[in-house]
């Protein structure tokens, strides 16, 4: 199980052991029991222009690449930096370094265990890929079973990405109406996949926080204890799995 572990097994390998660590499957990619994982067609990848200059190591696909422009990764292969190619994040969990902290009253949360930059890769939401429709019905069967927390999040209009079971270190950030990450979609080899980045910069021990408002599927309605100023009252008050 290389990449595979409890999350009791990550908990114990830190300092100061917290009590009751939550239940789950630690996931680093995507889990596609739910379908078939698409292949990428050779007609289909996108090749930039980028070539990889010893005397100029910024000439490696960065931010003037053609595929960073359009959210691509590039493809090992058929990039010409290969590599030294920058552009194989998700490929290559290149996240920052987070750390798992009981908070106050919001459950678990997730903090930087680094100095993080603006526009930087903080993490990959990973689980299991399901249907809408098996979102719709997964949802209600968690809320029956009296699960307060919600992990399910928008992947496309067909997709979401259920991570309640199955899960990367990203199902513990927590939601906040002025937050320091937010989403990103990237497509990488073929499929969707859903990215955490920093909106700014932030230091070392801060709690990392997006707004649910756009992706989450939602689940009961809680009580946002955000604190921000403007603070919207209730999580995902605005997203689309209240308004459906
Ligand atoms: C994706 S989980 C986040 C991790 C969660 N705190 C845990 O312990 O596993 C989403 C759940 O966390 C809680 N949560 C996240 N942000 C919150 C906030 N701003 N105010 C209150 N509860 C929050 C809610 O129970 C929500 O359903």
């Amino acid at each position: 199980r290389s990449c595979c572990s409890t999350v009791q097994e990550l908990v114990s390998q830190m300092e100061e052991e917290p009590t009751e660590a939550p239940l789950y499957i630690h996931i680093e990619t995507n889990d596609f029991s739910y379908r078939r994982h698409k292949r990428q067609k050779e007609e289909d990848i996108a090749v930039c222009e980028c070539q990889y200059d010893l005397m100029d190591p910024d000439s490696a696909c960065g931010e003037r690449c053609w595929n960073v422009s359009t959210n691509t990764e590039c493809t090992p292969g058929y990039c010409r930096c290969g590599v030294y190619c920058k552009n194989q994040r998700f490929q290559k969990s290149q996240y920052a370094r987070t750390r798992l902290v009981k908070t106050e009253r919001r459950g678990w949360g997730l903090l930087a265990d680094e100095n993080i930059t603006a526009g930087q890769f903080v993490i990959e939401y990973c689980g299991e890929v399901i249907s809408w429709k098996e979102a719709k019905r997964r949802s209600q069967t968690y809320e029956d079973q009296g699960l307060t927390e919600s992990y399910i999040i928008y992947l496309n209009a067909d997709e979401s990405i259920d991570a309640t079971k199955k899960g990367s270190l990203a199902r513990f950030i927590n939601h906040s109406c002025q937050p320091n990450c937010e989403t990103r979609k990237w497509t990488v080899l073929g499929e969707v996949r859903v990215g955490i980045f920093a909106k700014q910069d932030i230091p070392i021990g801060t709690e990392l926080s997006y707004d649910y408002n756009f992706e989450w599927f939602g689940g009961v309605m809680v009580r946002c204890l955000c604190g921000a100023t403007g603070c919207s009252g209730f999580l995902g008050a605005k997203s689309r799995g209240f308004q459906v």
